[in-house]
């Protein structure tokens, strides 16, 4: 089965996932057969499709046409052959029995046409043993979406020992056609990406409680304040469930090994009945107590340093074992984790050479194979990090933002903030990516005007990331991070290029300033636009207090500043500071346009223009001697002849910069 033959699809169970996935399949245009085994089951995950889709439409996310448009893509079954006869895809998302699965697949096969591709989102059971049972094992493997399916974007897609790369090919671009992020999980192996670095985290956090290293508080205080991950690892092991963690331990201690032995307080917990919260009560007490109220200053160096090395060497199996490679496990795990960065870059930020002797320490300590260093480990320490070697020394590698040169546009290139799971929000690493991508275009010969947009359609960016900024309350800083931020931006303001930011979603806080130090600003329909920092107890520390009022003037800076309200696109246009709105659909092809424009002119007279209103904004003396040198400098030069020779000829002068 080819990805462009495929046109129907069966998902296979109603509940949480099954539902999810087939509301976001049905969105992306699909016709969807929804099966359970009883009617109210089938009808409830129907209706709940709608209420998903009603939600999306009042938050303006979708249009009420689309959502009307994609619940009639949706039909329920309970008949499987009605079902499944006529589909080209099987999405099966049943209860994690392997028996259930088993029975299903038997089932189904029966009136499933012989192309058609299964994949199974199943989150722990053996993709290679599960395709097995069917006849077809060669057009199997996982699609493991997240939960839920709709707001998540990373599907991991699993190879089982037979699965065939056509199938694999179909499956990732059919994840990319439901507007999710594909990473290929190369072997199947328990837990694939995201819950082999989450779960041996979670147990090395209960070790700790175990041994008496180290409380609850002070490594929940390590883990989301001193690492900056959204939760504290105990918090996180409430949220997912307790006896879930430990069942996929013990799947994991049995198929990978000891180093996978669940730790005695999780097994404490887990007998206790305390699985997190919902029962009231896991390691946090939800019902009777304050729930995970965590300390912002409990953690300690140790404690960071030991469930980093544990996660460095969680990835360092990973690559090791032929799972996946630094560079899609940290994607992974920004995307399904909601990691600032993802674990081999926070390691090597960390330095992993250090995180190699404390392993090693640890294992002297205490013989525990969980701690035996993995030789990819400790190879690539000695490199210098995981991502010291680089794939391919050629392309400039960024985790955090994309850059491109798109082919259909002259001259263009094309900045993507892409933290989308997290709104695009703006981290010390991505401030210092934008940097290097601004001086990498400035010197692409190529490249003559920059569009900058946020990944996906819900932000352009919400600004600072304030995970990151709550892991320091330190002023000194705080005053860099501001610094950073200001020069930051600022290069894309003193750039010699025409720079647009294309607005799609939110543009709030630094994110609205960073489009701030743009040339001009695009927004779709649905942008909202705002400076929400007052009511953070904050202020714009990027360059808002001060660029914003050479825009719309001091008298509306003050009001977008301190009333901190969000503003829509239409009423930004009005104050202008958005030089254009464009209906969302047409967004995109709008952006490009205007871009490409600019792109085309005269890039010496560009240069000049800009650099002349920058300096002209405090010293209108000193704007006026830029421009009347500029004015002297681009009498001579080709670019000129160029723009007089198409004057008097009709046509469309083509600029070379001379
Ligand atoms: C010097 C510069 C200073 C600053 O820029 S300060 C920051 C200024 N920005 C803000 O105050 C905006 C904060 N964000 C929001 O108000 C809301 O979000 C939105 C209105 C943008 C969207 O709301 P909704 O559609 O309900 O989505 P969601 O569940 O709130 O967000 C999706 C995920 O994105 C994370 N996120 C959003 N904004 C930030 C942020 N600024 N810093 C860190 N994370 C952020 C959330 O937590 C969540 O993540 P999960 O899915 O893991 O829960």
């Amino acid at each position: 089965m080819e990805f462009d033959d495929i046109e129907t699809i069966a998902v296979l169970g109603a509940g949480n996932m099954g539902h999810g996935i087939a509301e976001v399949a049905a969105l992306a245009g699909y016709e969807v057969n929804l099966r359970d085994i009883k009617e109210e089951f089938v009808q409830n995950g129907y209706d709940q499709i709608e209420w998903s889709l009603e939600k999306l439409a009042e938050k303006e996310q979708i249009t009420q046409e689309e959502a009307d448009a994609a619940i009639d893509r949706v039909t329920p079954y309970v008949d499987v052959e009605d079902a499944v006869g006529d589909v080209d895809v099987v999405i099966e998302a049943v209860p994690e029995k392997m028996d259930i699965k088993k029975d299903v697949y038997g089932d189904v096969e029966q009136y499933l046409p012989e192309e058609a591709i299964v994949a199974t989102n199943t989150s722990s059971l053996s993709i290679t043993e599960l395709s097995e049972v069917t006849e077809r094992p060669e057009q199997f493997c996982g699609m493991h979406f997240f939960n839920p399916p709709v707001r998540m974007q990373l599907v991991e897609v699993i190879s089982g020992a037979h699965s065939s790369e056509e199938t694999l090919q179909a499956t990732e671009d059919l994840a990319e056609a439901f507007g999710k992020t594909p990473v290929r999980v190369h072997k199947d192996s328990p837990g694939f990406i995201v819950n082999r670095i989450l779960v041996p985290l979670m147990n090395e956090a209960c070790w700790m409680v175990s041994e008496d290293a180290a409380t609850i508080e002070e490594i929940d205080s390590a883990t989301k304040f001193d690492l900056g991950l959204p939760m504290g690892a105990f918090e996180l092991g409430d949220q997912v469930g307790n006896d879930v963690t430990y069942h996929v331990l013990e799947y994991m201690n049995e198929v990978l090994g000891e180093a996978y032995e669940p730790a005695p307080f999780l097994e404490q917990i887990v007998e206790e009945e305390r699985f997190g919260k919902k029962t009231g009560e896991g390691f946090y007490d939800y019902e009777n107590g304050d729930g995970a109220d965590i300390p912002t200053d409990a953690g300690t160096d140790e404690i960071e340093a030991r469930l980093l090395a544990v996660m460095a060497n969680e990835v360092g199996n990973l690559v090791g074992g032929d799972v996946s490679n630094p560079r899609d496990i940290d994607e992974a795990v920004m995307l399904g984790a909601g990691f600032p960065d993802g674990p081999a870059k926070l390691a090597d930020d960390h330095g992993l050479a250090s995180l190699e002797s404390t392993i090693s320490e640890l294992y002297e300590e205490q013989g525990h194979p969980r701690f035996e260093v993995s030789d990819a480990l400790r190879e690539a320490a000695d490199e210098g990090g995981f991502h010291a070697s680089g794939d391919d020394e050629d392309v400039v590698e960024f985790t955090n933002i994309e850059v491109y040169k798109p082919d259909e546009y002259d001259y263009v290139g094309h900045i993507v903030l892409s933290r989308e799971a997290r709104m695009n929000t703006i981290s010390p690493d991505l401030m210092e990516e934008l940097g290097e991508a601004i001086e990498m275009l400035e010197d692409d010969d190529e490249v003559r005007a920059v569009l900058l947009t946020g990944k996906g359609d819900r932000a352009f960016s919400a600004g600072a990331d304030v995970t990151s900024m709550a892991a320091s309350a330190d002023p000194l800083e705080a005053i860099k991070l501001s610094r950073q931020g200001q020069e930051t931006f600022g290069k894309l303001e003193s750039s010699p290029m025409p720079i647009v930011a294309g607005i799609d979603g939110y543009a709030l806080g630094g994110g609205m300033e960073l489009s701030m130090c743009a040339d001009m600003r695009i927004a779709s329909k649905r942008s909202e636009l705002g400076q929400p920092e007052l009511d953070l107890g904050l202020l714009p520390g990027w360059g808002g207090t001060q660029r914003l009022k050479h825009i719309v003037g001091e008298g509306r800076a003050k009001e977008i500043i301190l009333t901190a309200e969000r503003y829509d696109a239409e009423t930004m246009y009005d104050y202008g500071f958005v030089n254009e709105v464009v209906e969302n659909d047409e967004f995109e092809e709008r952006a490009f346009e205007l871009v490409a424009q600019l792109a085309g002119g005269p890039p010496i007279a560009q240069e000049l223009t800009k650099k002349a209103m920058l300096k002209g904004r405090e010293d209108t003396d000193a704007g006026l001697e830029v421009e009347s040198h500029a004015f002297g400098h681009l009498i001579n030069t080709d670019d000129l002849m160029t723009g007089i020779t198409a004057f008097m000829g009709d046509g469309e002068p083509e600029f070379e910069g001379k």
